[in-house]
């Protein structure tokens, strides 16, 4: 199963393009969108899912336009948006069966597909309750539960562990992880942690363009090297971070371990180079591509 992009632009106004030639091909698996505030993630993901039209480019999913045979994919897509409502009155089950019969799955398995579900989520104990009383990040865990509903084959999750607690997404990365065996799984987040533990390749995207694809530590390399360490004094701070892009301050006794971006021949004196993390490559990648 592959999902091929080309040279996909969304342009929502004279002044706006939120997605500029834009070219990937996503297979199964976990692919995780990292991107800044307003990079075009939501965008890609919802011309994925058919909800919107690309002003220019293709979208084949298996060899099958789905510009113009949304059909195809619709079949197959659990999406949960990022600005998911829900219907307060509507307890979870109900909540459920009314997805369900949008998506025209029912039949005798269904009761039993939507008690394994809500169990998935952790939702059992309050499925009778309405909806609108539940917290942020029960709704969430809902919209995770509608997503896989039909049993997909192309999973989208636009910020789906935005509230939840760390036990609740561990219990998230869990049911998506048994799931990429045989799915295209695209998740969107700006908590490059989250992606670190639930993604196999990340996709870095910054202004409507793709910056860079690849299993985790393949991107990671394309940091090594450009990242230090300094132990500065409390009033050298400000002044650091005016000649440098600091990524992390940790207080250590009377001194501050500073984290920053260089390279060696503009790296700080009594600097050490130390080793790349996902969100240092993150970084540093956004920056050069500022
Ligand atoms: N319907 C729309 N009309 C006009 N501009 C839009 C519309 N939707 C999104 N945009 C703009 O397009 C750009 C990309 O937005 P998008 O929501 O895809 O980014 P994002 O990476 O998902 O951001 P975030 O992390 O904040 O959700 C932003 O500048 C946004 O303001």
């Amino acid at each position: 199963m592959a999902l091929e992009i080309t040279n996909l632009s969304k342009q929502y106004n004279a002044q706006k393009t939120a997605l500029s030639n834009y070219s990937i091909t996503i297979n199964k698996g976990i692919l995780g969108l990292l991107g800044p505030n307003g990079a075009g993630k939501s965008t890609l993901m919802k011309l994925i899912a058919t909800i919107s039209k690309p002003t220019q480019g293709s979208l084949f999913l298996d060899g099958t336009d789905i510009v113009q045979h949304p059909d195809a994919i619709r079949r197959v897509l659990g999406y949960l948006p990022q600005d998911f409502g829900v219907y307060p009155n509507l307890n979870a089950y109900e909540f459920l069966e009314y997805i369900a019969a949008m998506k025209g799955v029912g039949g005798p398995g269904l009761r039993k597909r939507i008690d394994v579900l809500l169990e998935g989520v952790n939702l059992t104990a309050d499925a009778k309750r309405p909806i609108g009383t539940y917290s942020g990040g029960m709704k969430q865990r809902i919209g995770i539960a509608q997503a896989l509903l039909n049993d997909p084959k192309v999973l989208i999750f636009d910020e789906p562990t935005v509230g939840l607690d760390p036990e609740e997404r561990m219990r998230f990365r869990q049911l998506i992880a048994d799931l990429a065996q045989d799915c295209i799984i695209i998740l969107s987040s700006h908590i490059v942690s989250d992606i670190e533990t639930i993604a196999d390749e990340v996709a870095i995207m910054q202004g409507g363009k793709l910056i860079t694809k690849g299993y985790q530590q393949d991107i990671i390399k394309q940091a090594d090297g450009q990242i230090f360490e300094i132990f500065l004094e409390n009033n050298n701070l400000t002044e650091f971070k005016n000649r440098y892009k600091v990524i992390d301050t940790a207080r250590q006794n009377d001194r501050i371990k500073t984290r920053y971006i260089s390279n060696d021949a503009h790296a700080a004196p009594s600097s050490a180079p130390v080793k790349a993390t996902l969100e240092d490559a993150y970084l540093f990648l956004t920056q050069n591509n500022a």
